[in-house]
């Protein structure tokens, strides 16, 4: 079984500072992999690069072409700034995700409505349906996006910083959503998280970034220990795993 993704060679400069080295990595196909590490660590630069938008010396998904794959509709994403100043009611900005999937002119079916519908009721989204994609409040606007990734119905989502605006609720029912799509379809998805706790207990595997270095990557237990994530964040954190969950303590008294 090919990786989801395979990069090699790795490595984004902006003039003189390089922002990302990585000598290779490989990302497994029918998981969900959390990127993680501290601001500026490069993690939605990695993203990116997993699109080809950096150079590498190789990059493949699923043994293509990942630029090809992605012309293809066969990569849904959501970035960390959507374009969301769009006259499109909420419905209509949603059924954009069946786009890659239309020929020239087509316009979605009755089926992408109704499938639009249903993933509109499962993000608490009916009511705004009609209503302008603007008007909605920011964890809404980006509940949007998600739901326009999933309508894309594809096996391989790139999402970054998703759980941006949401409220707790709605952050845990994205990554049961993402759960549920990887049991039931083999959704794999590549996930930017700041939040450790729905890394740790959600993700099968995880990347830990520090200065644009690969710390390390593996499951969430080998990777987020105590010493990883000081290396990382230059900052005490302990984690504990209790009756089955991860919980990251990392109160530090103020100098
Ligand atoms: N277009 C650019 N020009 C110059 N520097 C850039 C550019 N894009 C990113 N950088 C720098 O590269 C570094 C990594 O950026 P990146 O957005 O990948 O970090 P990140 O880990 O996703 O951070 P955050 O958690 O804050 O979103 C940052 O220090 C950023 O300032």
């Amino acid at each position: 079984m090919s990786d989801l993704f395979h990069i090699s060679g790795l490595k984004v400069a902006f003039g003189e500072r390089v922002i990302l080295d990585i000598d290779e990595l490989a990302i497994s196909n029918h998981a969900i992999t959390a990127i993680i590490g501290p601001n500026g660590a490069g993690k939605s630069t990695l993203l990116k690069s997993l699109l080809g938008q950096f150079p590498s010396q190789n990059l493949s998904c699923l043994g293509e072409s990942a630029s090809h794959m992605l012309k293809q509709g066969k990569i849904a994403w959501v970035g960390q700034h959507e374009m969301f100043a769009t006259p499109l009611s909420v419905l209509e900005y949603v059924l954009l995700g069946r786009y890659p999937h239309l020929g020239w002119l087509s316009r979605p079916s009755q089926k992408d409505t109704n499938d639009a519908h249903q993933l509109l009721a499962e993000f608490e989204l009916s009511a705004f349906a009609n209503k302008r994609l603007q008007a909605l409040s920011g964890g809404e606007k980006q509940r949007a996006a998600l739901v326009r990734a999933l309508l894309q119905d594809t096996r391989i989502m790139l999402l970054d910083e998703p759980n941006n605006h949401l409220d707790i609720k709605h952050q845990h029912q994205l990554m049961q959503q993402l759960n549920h799509f990887q049991q039931q379809k083999s959704v794999s998805s590549v996930i930017v998280l700041h939040d450790l706790t729905l890394a740790a207990n959600y993700c099968d595997e995880v990347i830990l970034l520090g200065h644009g270095q690969l710390i390390a990557q593996g499951k969430p237990e080998d990777v987020m220990t105590a010493a990883n994530l000081f290396e990382a964040y230059q900052w005490h954190i302990t984690p504990q795993y209790r009756d089955g969950i991860w919980y990251f303590d990392s109160f530090q008294a103020a100098h």
